[in-house]
């Protein structure tokens, strides 16, 4: 059986925080590989900024290329309609039955779950992978699993064991504080991206220049 790391997200690009999450839960959980999901139809973040699937992707091969056990998986743009995470992971578990998953989150989308469409249906079906954001995350994720999952058992700091047998485990990421919206704010002002976004993401933003600055500096 194979263990596998899930990490979806909007990728709008995929930028060095996303390459380092994804890197450190690998090592930390000691996965076989970690694929990266870019939303097709984001059930969150709809916006005239959100370049369309096949360049958010194509950056994201870029980002994980070379970088070995880090995959993508474009499954999300294989079906219609809102994105939601619960489908994507039910129809993985139906077509990979022989895997064991880990969907990767920030601590802030843990918190955030009960929210998503049929959210709270996930750590049912799949392991959970949540990282620190902020350095009182550890506390708040350990305060929130007691309040949400009074029956979870604690197998040690940051492990958590969920009555239905799937668990939640804390990984530990060292801070880069870079997101999706300060790359789109540095790249609209004409400003060089080397130590925020992987060297191949800046190559294809600079060869869809006009795509890029018609979504991201109009908007
Ligand atoms: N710098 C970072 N370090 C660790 N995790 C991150 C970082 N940035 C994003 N993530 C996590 O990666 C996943 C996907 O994030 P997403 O694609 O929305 O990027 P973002 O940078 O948060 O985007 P935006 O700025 O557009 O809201 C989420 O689980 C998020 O918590
Ligand atoms: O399914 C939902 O309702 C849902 C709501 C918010 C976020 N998500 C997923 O969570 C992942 C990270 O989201 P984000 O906002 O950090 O890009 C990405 O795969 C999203 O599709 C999913």
């Amino acid at each position: 059986m194979a263990r596998i790391g899930l990490l979806g997200g909007c990728f709008n690009p995929v930028h060095n925080g996303h390459v380092r999450l994804a890197v450190e839960t690998l090592e930390q959980l000691a996965l076989d590989w970690v694929e990266l999901i870019p939303a097709a139809v984001p059930p969150h973040k709809a916006g005239p900024d959100m370049l369309d699937f096949e360049l958010r992707a194509a950056m994201v091969d870029a980002a994980v290329d070379g970088v070995a056990g880090l995959r993508v998986n474009r499954v999300e743009a294989e079906r219609s309609g809102p994105s939601y995470t619960v489908d994507t992971l039910t129809l993985l578990r139906e077509t990979r039955p022989g895997d064991e998953f880990w969907f990767i989150m920030g601590a802030c989308d843990l918190h955030a779950l009960p929210h998503w469409n049929r959210g709270m249906r996930i750590p049912e079906m799949v392991n959970l992978a949540v990282a620190n954001r902020i350095d009182e995350d550890l506390d708040r994720v350990t305060a929130f699993v007691a309040e949400t999952w009074p029956d979870a058992v604690c197998e040690g700091e940051g492990a958590w064991r969920f009555g239905g047998g799937t668990r939640l485990d804390f990984v530990c990421v060292p801070r880069i504080d870079v997101s999706s919206s300060f790359v789109r704010e540095r790249w609209c002002a004409g400003r060089r991206l080397r130590g925020l976004v992987p060297g191949g993401v800046e190559r294809c933003l600079d060869a869809e220049r006009e795509r890029v600055a018609r979504q991201w500096v109009a908007s």
